[in-house]
Order: structure tokens, then sequence, then C-alpha cells
């Protein structure tokens, strides 16, 4: 069993593993998936969609998907951190080069907007949701 392509809703990912690898991750914005290797006992961390947002954009969401193919149970566990309230990008990180990519949202309504739509797990939703 894997798990297919999506982008996290959170704001933090905190994964971990056994020592059977599948997680794979794309980097940029062509067909290479690079596959996660972790030392023993570390832990993966990714910023997903809302930390995206409130970066204005400077942290991508990077889609990832588990590809399994062998015959070893795998295991992994994860910790997903959300931001309580609204999430608004920081004066500091918008300029004229830098106008604001998203408006200000509130987390849990995103969540709970997308928790029955098809296109949840879709990098496009946190756009669609907040965009500019
Ligand atoms: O099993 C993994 O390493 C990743 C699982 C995952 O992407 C998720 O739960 O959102
Ligand atoms: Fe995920």
């Amino acid at each position: 069993m894997g798990a297919a392509i999506h982008t996290d809703k959170h704001f933090l990912t905190i994964l971990s593993q056994n020592q059977v690898d599948g997680l794979e991750v794309k980097i940029k914005d062509d067909d290479e998936w690079v596959r996660v290797k972790y030392l023993p006992s570390s832990f993966f961390v990714m910023a997903v969609d809302a930390f995206m947002a409130w970066s204005n954009g400077r942290l991508r969401s990077a889609p990832h998907r588990v590809v399994m193919n062998g015959q070893e149970d795998r295991y992994s566990i994860a910790l997903f951190k959300f931001k309580n309230g609204t999430v608004e990008i920081p004066e500091e990180l918008i300029d004229d080069e830098h106008p604001p990519r998203f408006k200000p949202f509130d987390h849990f309504k995103f969540l709970e907007f997308y928790a029955k739509s098809p296109i949840y797990f879709d990098e496009r939703a946190i756009k669609l949701f907040c965009g500019v």
C-alpha cells in the first residue's frame, strides 16, 4: 500500500518511519521525485500548505507520495501541526518585489472548507482558497 500524490493542509508536518523507505517528494516543477532517505532515529520535517501561505510562497508545500515496491512492512507516524486562528503573512515578508500572494485566512476554516472536497489533497486547494 502507498499514498497518492498530495500536499498536506496543515502548517508543519513531522514524519518518522521504520527503516523501510517509501516517501517521495517533488521538489521542483518537473517530473523528478526525490526518495527520502532517513538516518536512523531521525525525523523528516516539511513546511506544508499553511506555512507556504504564511511565508508568502517563499517556502513551497511540496507534493509528496508514498511508493512501496518491496515485501517489507513499512510503518510511519506523522505529527501535523496547525496554526490556531488567522494565518497572515508577516509584514517583513511583503515589499514591492514581493507583493502578498495569499490573503489572511482562518486555518480551521480552510480545513473545514475542503474536508469533503475532491480537491482536498490537491496542491491547488490553498491557492484557490486564499491565493491573491
Ligand atoms: O508515510 C509517510 O511517510 C507520509 C504520509 C503522508 O504523507 C501523510 O500522512 O500525509
Ligand atoms: Fe502527506
